[in-house]
């Protein structure tokens, strides 16, 4: 069968469908497709064979447009400008073909007086069982082709008839489509009718609107046909009745349709709207291509000629008909031996209801799966145009991990999951208060909109001429931020940003010292408005900044809040330079592209319009138009999750080029405080050197992330051969880090589904903010911090635990309780070593030593991490995700304090409390758990506790 029309044939024979309307029917083409249309050949069927319209589904458009070249440079055009996701591009590409096969068939829509020269375009397959989306995607779609000769196509299902009626009422032509049984006809047409009626009554006119219903003719025979052979086949004792039907059926049930379109013409109901105007309804005959090579190539026109009908005909039916179509009125001929038929399949349980359901069913599920391929066809294209402006992403994963995350693509495909995430609806997860935390899926576009006010203050703060920002924020307020400023670094002739999340007097005194305090703006970062460590940071800063401008220090001050915050009125009592708000509907680790990361980019000299003009890209990307197998962020997602879930590979491992290797930072806060909770999740690994597979267990999966050019660590090439599943995301050039920021919310985001948890509550860093609350309240009333006693002491070291673990560890020296406390450590567990002290090179050097060891020794994933930092991060997995930490906390006697102004308390005191309302947390959590506690010179100090820890692993 041609799957275009040839039109060889056309000035022999071309009257025998022009015939057909004689007959009263309008033969249209069940057929788009841009270059038919654009070369002259619709126009030429229009001409010659008295072609009268034109319909199009989900699986015309997957033939036109998803495979061949024929959009490329639609595509390109379109993508030159502000970038579009797959479902934009594929309806920008469908809604011009609509119109200008709308454009050839107007004449037809003229000279008929609107009964033909109709194009239909159909909504989108996915609402077939959802009125609201598809009442409001019928409207917007006539509202985008505008076209008065355009019909659109709405499912018959159940919930389709009432968007029917709404739509007739609002008076858009609506072809009413995948029509199987009588039934659902009667319900159509009733539909049709009482939205005409609706119009009437409100006084509009009804006489320029037009409407087909689709009943699907050769799939009912396909299904039928199929049982007949099946019963006949096992030697049923009616099987010589049951072969009369064979190619009967279908035919019989649009005899029976086409009666009841007659009797119902009938009625004086009718007769009312008609006298109004009303067109009726037409049966258009669809599915009309034969697909059992036994019947005639024409049977399913040939059979179904009557008036007032339409016969939608694919290409080749179309060719062969005006080949050797033969015309009469045989649609109103032997009605009652169609009845007869009918009560035979009644008579032999043929069960013609169950397979009209059936038909129905799939007929959505096939237009969805012809969608989603179309969906992918363009995700791809538009991949490769826009090449380089995104960052690339790759998996290479183990058979059975690929296979499990291949089979819930398709699954996720099927239930929609995707397009439930964009349209927010909690039940992806929990169905709890999730749709409430969702803004970030949009904040982007947001703030491209409102990109003026960034704009301004970026403008004012080089006009200021300040050297320094300093920004005091914890967790999701600093970590973004931190990223940006590490990334791009100072920006020529703009001020450096610095970030300071920590409440170690040492780190707050060499901050200090690292700005001019005169000529620095301090941006106050804090969601809530409410956590300590900004509001003592604060306190710290107006002091000493007060003092050094010898004025009051507002004018050098923003602050970024939600609204209605403590932080907002602080800012406001104290005249702040400026104030800008959060989203209340982004929790903290998904605000980076809100104000809390893009503030601190513009006072910092970032191009923010360009780095959330880049983001979008990505975002359309993730978009929920892009099946789940073509959506970067479902894929990570997805492989995440199951790669934890089915496979115990839960420590997913951070692997990052030079000029991006702060990312991981950020990046652990997302994953561990979104996955990490009710005992399962992701445990972040970040900045663990990469090692022989000998030191690794089954538990990793490894994220690489490249920049420009960099290749790939050598080493992950031997983890990949071993079996260890690698995704790889590589950013062409910094400006892509807020593709990556989206890129891994998203993922995140579907991870969370498949682990079945809130991914956007964070319930344990909640408790470890009010236990540390707790004791520095304590503090400020009682001037000390309730008493405490070492379990065990060894030189400069005192070792603390609650008292299941200490009886756990104790017993011995140093090396003998870190002997103990690592002994514990288990296959497929980690290692949390947990610094409250300074975080600055020399520490994290010795940190990475000390965790090197503990991994080399133990095979078994580690993290260092600095408090307070990690306590709103990671914190959250180490307490509330699995219980396979083994956690070393490492305190010290600070060697100065500072004061915090206004408090009774200090920052040495609030270190304090910290450390140890996180271990009271996670000693509440039943995790195994030492805290070290180092007196005199930290350097000394850090030495012997290296030395100890090399002892009790090494054996030594
Ligand atoms: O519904 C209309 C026209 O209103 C058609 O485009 C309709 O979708 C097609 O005729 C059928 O999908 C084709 O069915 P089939 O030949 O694949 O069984
Ligand atoms: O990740 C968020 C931190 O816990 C800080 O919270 P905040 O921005 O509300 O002060």
């Amino acid at each position: 069968m041609a799957d275009t029309i040839s039109n060889t044939s056309l000035d022999e024979v071309g009257s025998v469908l022009r015939d057909l309307e004689k007959f009263g029917q309008s033969p249209w083409l069940d057929f788009i497709q841009r270059s038919f249309t654009e070369d002259g050949s619709l126009k030429k069927l229009v001409e010659e064979d008295g072609l009268r319209g034109v319909t199009s589904n989900p699986a015309i458009f997957e033939k036109a447009i998803g495979h061949g070249t024929e959009y490329d440079p639609q595509i390109r055009k379109l993508l030159e400008g502000e970038g579009l996701s797959p479902g934009d591009l594929y309806e920008h590409l469908a809604v011009d073909d609509i119109r200008a096969a709308c454009g050839v068939l107007h004449p037809v829509f003229q000279k008929t007086k609107g009964l033909d020269g109709y194009v239909s375009l159909e909504v989108s397959p996915y609402l077939a069982f959802d009125p609201h989306g598809t009442i409001t995607e019928a409207r917007r779609l006539w509202k985008t082709v505008s076209r008065e000769n355009l019909m659109v196509k709405i499912p018959g299902t159940t919930e389709g008839c009432s968007a029917i009626r709404e739509a007739i009422a609002d008076g858009i032509n609506i072809n009413v489509t995948l029509l199987f049984s009588l039934d659902a006809y009667k319900a159509v047409l009733e539909a049709y009718i009482s939205g005409l009626e609706a119009r009437v009554g409100r006084g509009e006119d009804i006489s320029r609107l037009a409407s087909v219903a689709s009943f699907f003719v050769s799939r009912i025979d396909g299904k039928v046909d199929a049982e007949i052979d099946r019963r006949v086949k096992a030697g049923d004792p009616e099987s010589a009745a049951l072969k009369a039907l064979r190619g009967k059926v279908a035919i019989a049930n649009a005899k029976m349709a086409y009666q009841y379109y007659l009797e119902v013409k009938n009625t004086p109901r009718w007769k009312a709207l008609a006298a109004k105007g009303a067109n009726p309804q037409r049966l258009l005959w669809a599915s009309t291509g034969t697909k059992d090579k036994a019947y005639s190539d024409v049977l399913y026109v040939e059979e179904l000629i009557g008036p007032e009908t339409v016969n939608t005909i694919p290409p080749a039916t179309f060719d062969a008909f005006r080949d050797h179509g033969k015309l009469r009125e045989s649609l109103t001929e032997n009605v009652d031996e169609a009845r007869h038929v009918m009560a035979e399949v009644e008579r032999l349980s043929l069960d013609l209801d169950g397979v009209t359901a059936k038909l129905v069913k799939e007929g959505c599920a096939s237009f969805c799966v012809a969608f989603d391929e179309l969906l992918t066809a363009v995700a791809t294209k538009r991949e490769a145009v826009l090449g380089d402006r995104l960052l690339r992403f790759s998996a290479d994963l183990p058979a059975e991990i690929r296979d499990d995350v291949a089979a819930a693509e398709k699954e996720w495909s099927v239930s929609g999951i995707l397009r439930r995430i964009w349209k927010k609806d909690p039940s992806v997860w929990t169905n709890g208060p999730e749709a409430g935390w969702l803004n970030w899926l949009n904040i982007v576009q947001d703030r491209l909109w409102h990109i003026d006010e960034l704009e301004v203050l970026a403008r004012d703060v080089r006009t200021r001429g300040f050297t320094d920002i300093l920004l005091l924020g914890m967790g999701g307020s600093s970590l973004g931020p931190e990223v940006l400023a590490e990334t791009f670094g100072q920006q020529k002739g703009w001020p450096k940003l610095h970030v300071l999340d920590s409440t170690d007097p040492q780190q707050v005194t060499t901050f200090k010292n690292a700005v001019d305090l005169k000529k620095t703006l301090f941006i106050v970062a804090s969601k809530s408005g409410g956590t300590l460590e900004p509001n003592i940071l604060f306190a710290h800063f107006w002091d000493v900044a007060g003092q050094a401008l010898g004025k009051h220090p507002g004018e050098n001050f923003i602050a970024i809040t939600d609204p209605g915050s403590h932080m907002q009125k602080v800012a406001e009592e104290n005249k702040f330079w400026r104030t800008f708000f959060g989203d209340p509907k982004i929790g903290g680790r998904f605000s980076v592209l809100s104000n809390f990361g893009l503030v601190p980019a513009a006072a910092a000299g970032l191009d923010v319009r360009k780095f959330l003009k880049v983001t979008q890209l990505l975002v359309e990307s993730c978009d929920g138009s892009v099946p789940p197998a073509a959506n970067p962020g479902a894929t990570i997602g997805l492989i995440l999750g199951h790669a934890a879930k089915c496979f115990g590979r839960d420590k997913v491992t951070i692997v990052a080029s030079e000029g991006i290797a702060s990312f991981g930072a950020w990046l652990e806060q997302l994953i561990a405080e979104s996955t990490g909770k009710k005992g399962i999740g992701l445990v972040p690994i970040d900045e663990e050197e990469l090692g022989a597979p000998s030191v690794y267990g089954k538990d990793r999966v490894f994220v690489d992330l490249l920049l420009g050019d960099d290749m790939p660590d050598s080493r992950l090439g031997a983890l990949r051969e071993a079996g260890a599943p690698v995704i790889t995301v590589r950013l062409a050039e910094p400006a892509q880090l807020g593709q990556a920021f989206f890129l891994f919310e998203f993922a995140t985001a579907v991870a969370g589904a498949v682990l079945g948890i809130d991914p956007f509550d964070q319930p344990d860093v909640e408790f470890s903010k009010v236990e540390t609350r707790k004791l520095t309240s304590a503090y400020a009333e009682k001037g000390s911090l309730p008493a405490e006693t070492p379990f065990a002491k060894d030189g400069s070291l005192s070792f603390y635990a609650d008292e299941k673990n200490a009886k756990a560890l104790e017993g011995g020296d140093a090396v003998a309780i870190l002997k103990k406390l690592f002994g514990q450590v288990k296959p497929g567990d980690y290692v949390g070593l947990l610094a409250y002290i300074e975080r600055d090179s020399k520490t994290r050097d010795w940190a990475q030593a000390v965790r090197m060891e503990l991994r080399d020794a133990l095979k078994v994933a580690t993290a260092a991490e600095f408090g307070p930092r990690f306590l709103h991060s990671t914190g959250q997995a180490y307490k509330g995700g699995p219980d396979s930490g083994v956690f070393l906390q490492v305190t010290a006697t600070d060697a100065a304090d500072v004061p915090v102004p206004g408090h009774g308390y200090s920052f040495s005191v609030v270190k304090a409390a910290q450390a140890r309302g996180d271990f009271e947390v996670l000693a509440a959590r039943g995790r195994r758990a030492l805290r070290v506690h180092i007196d005199g010179p930290l350097a000394e100090g850090l030495k012997s506790l290296a030395t100890a820890i090399h002892k009790a692993v090494a054996g030594e």
